[in-house]
């Protein structure tokens, strides 16, 4: 008997992506580093921070480490307060990068980066209708992510945890209803501090997750976005495998009276 071990490509706005590690590139030691480990993670969606880009070079270090073939930008508004100053941060985008895809992120609060829904959904029904492919980093809140797809966002990215506090997937059981009824793709961003937790949200049912810190400041980031890579891997294949449904009781796994019959 073959088995056919090819996962389901994954789609967002019509594009196919065969990796479902997206990845960030904030934090690494050096921009070699950087892109030794996005090379290793064989991500092809990175997010890069319109604040960190020199907009006016067109050598500017952080974007020649990232200009290869299978590297897709996704520019975030990391930074942004209001809809308003994301709105003006996602034009910028659009001119320096050439890309209408934005990951936009408004997190008001310095101290917990937590995104601000109203101002979210705000400035993702201004940027679709300004034709944007919108990507809004949110709270793993089922009904603004009901919201964000009737304006037409191309996917949601509920966190699982705090950025960078490699905490998991504290959201589980809202991530969990999410998924249950999304009709857009389901990213699962920040917080995923190990590839044990990058694997659950796959297997949970996520389509993607995106995960920074964790590989960065990892001790060998080449390894661990290697780690990661494998893990989201095997995560999605268990999850098109379908698990086993956790039982009360205790259930052998062989008979337990035959031989002793
Ligand atoms: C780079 C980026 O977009 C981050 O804001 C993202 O949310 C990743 O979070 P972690 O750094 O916790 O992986």
């Amino acid at each position: 008997m073959t088995t056919d071990l090819h996962t389901q490509p994954l789609v967002i706005a019509g594009r196919t992506f065969g990796s479902r590690l997206f990845t960030g590139t904030g934090k690494f030691g050096s921009s070699a580093l950087m892109e030794a480990a996005l090379l290793a993670s064989g991500s092809e969606l990175v997010t890069v921070a319109l604040k960190r880009v020199n907009v006016a070079d067109t050598q500017d270090e952080l974007l020649r480490h990232l200009a290869h073939p299978q590297f897709r930008l996704l520019p975030n508004t990391s930074g942004v307060r209001t809809a308003k100053e994301a709105v003006f941060a996602a034009q910028l985008a659009r001119e320096a990068l050439e890309t209408n895809w934005l990951k936009l992120e408004i997190h008001p609060d310095p101290k917990y980066l937590l995104p601000d829904p109203i101002e979210t959904l705000r400035a993702a029904e201004e940027l679709v209708k300004m034709g944007f492919v919108v990507l809004p980093y949110i709270h793993a809140d089922p009904v603004l992510c009901k919201r964000l797809e009737e304006v037409g966002v191309a996917a949601v990215m509920p966190l699982g945890s705090p950025i960078g506090s490699n905490k998991g997937l504290l959201t589980r059981e809202f991530l969990e209803i999410i998924i249950g009824q999304s009709t857009v793709p389901v990213v699962v961003d920040a917080g995923l501090g190990a590839p044990s937790h990058a694997a659950a949200a796959l297997e949970m049912g996520a389509d993607a997750v995106l995960v920074n810190t964790a590989i960065a400041v990892a001790g060998q980031p080449v390894a661990m976005a290697h780690a990661f890579r494998l893990a989201v891997e095997a995560g999605r294949i268990a999850y098109e495998a379908r698990l086993a449904a956790p039982v009360a009781h205790a259930a052998a796994s062989s008979p337990l009276t035959a031989f002793l019959d």
